[in-house]
């Protein structure tokens, strides 16, 4: 395995005396996407300003073999932050340019456009683009000096679903030119295709890191319904059903592991209509997994920082 970009070892970090992460690690691998999702508040910013060298607090942080902000890992580094940057009344064009020639190995501005889905908007003056153009031009900024690395913090915001799949889309042809890429967003159902781990960071650590379908594997709950002459009770006891739920034309079976229950159900199926099993979304695996680590934090005694 090639050396890692980015190490993260007991990684702790505090506001004024409160305590934001309290023990992160994670190896990334040259072009890896990584997902980093967590409710409002974990930290997920703060910890990509950390990598950065944003913020000034570095034990446990290794960049390109160094310290964040190390002039190699600056150099190599791309970055969109949260929110659309006040960018110069110049056209589209002019101002990738202009960046560009901060650089020594700039990309072509005409690539750069087509990557971004802007050449239309080439000669467009920027304060007059719509939301998502402008994300866009954001995003041609922080990659027309070929980053190795790129931080996007919540790259979609504001952006409409057709905008948002167009930016997911560019960034998989990232993934092509091998870019290692960590990203920030709430919408899950969207990051699981682009991201090949996920980070969920809740209250200061990881609460999980790895694939979304691993997740999704280890969590086998979800409900099956069906209609059925035979009365509710029939089924509360068979492995895996927390609960059943008698409508007028149906029944419903929650179950912690829907394969087992399903199994279970076989000597029944001559008399079970209108079938259908349904696993649980990863919109609930992860609120559940937030909810556990809420559980856990009652009980655990918080880490001094
Ligand atoms: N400069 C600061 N000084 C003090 N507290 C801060 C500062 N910046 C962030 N915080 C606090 O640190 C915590 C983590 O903030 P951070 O912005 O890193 O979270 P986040 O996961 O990116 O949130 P969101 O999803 O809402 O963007 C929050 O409680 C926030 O209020």
């Amino acid at each position: 395995m090639s050396n890692p970009i980015i190490s993260l070892n007991h990684v702790a970090f505090a506001y004024n005396k409160q305590p934001v992460l309290r023990d992160i690690n994670l190896t990334i691998q040259p072009g890896e996407i990584i997902g980093l999702v967590g409710p409002n508040g974990a930290g997920k910013t703060t910890l990509l300003n950390l990598i950065q060298g944003i913020l000034p607090h570095a034990a446990g942080i290794t960049v390109f073999g160094g310290q964040p902000g190390n002039p190699t890992a600056k150099a190599a580094t791309g970055s969109m932050l949260q929110g659309n940057l006040k960018l110069p009344r110049v056209h589209v064009a002019e101002l990738i340019s202009l960046i560009g020639d901060q650089y020594t190995h700039p990309l072509p501005t005409s690539e750069v456009l087509a990557l971004t889905n802007l050449t239309a908007q080439a000669n467009q003056n920027v304060a007059t683009l719509s939301g998502g153009q402008l994300r866009r031009v954001t995003f041609a900024c922080a990659i027309v000096h070929q980053p190795q690395l790129l931080f996007l913090d919540e790259p979609t915001v504001g952006m409409d679903a057709q905008a948002r799949q167009e930016f997911w889309d560019l960034i998989s042809r990232m993934r092509a030119r091998h870019v290692t890429i960590i990203i920030t967003s709430h919408y899950l159902e969207e990051i699981q295709h682009v991201a090949d781990r996920i980070a969920i960071l809740r209250q200061g650590r990881f609460a999980y890191v790895g694939r979304w379908d691993q997740l999704q594997a280890a969590h086998n709950g979800g409900q099956i319904s069906f209609t059925t002459p035979l009365p509710p009770a029939t089924f509360s006891h068979l492995p895996g059903v927390t609960q059943v739920v008698a409508t007028a034309d149906h029944l419903t079976l929650t179950s912690q592991d829907t394969d087992l229950t399903v199994q279970a159900l076989v000597p029944f199926f001559t008399d079970l209509h209108h079938f259908t099993a349904t696993r649980q979304s990863l919109e609930t695996i992860y609120l559940d997994l937030v909810k556990e680590d809420d559980k856990n934090e009652e009980v655990s005694q918080p880490t001094a920082v």
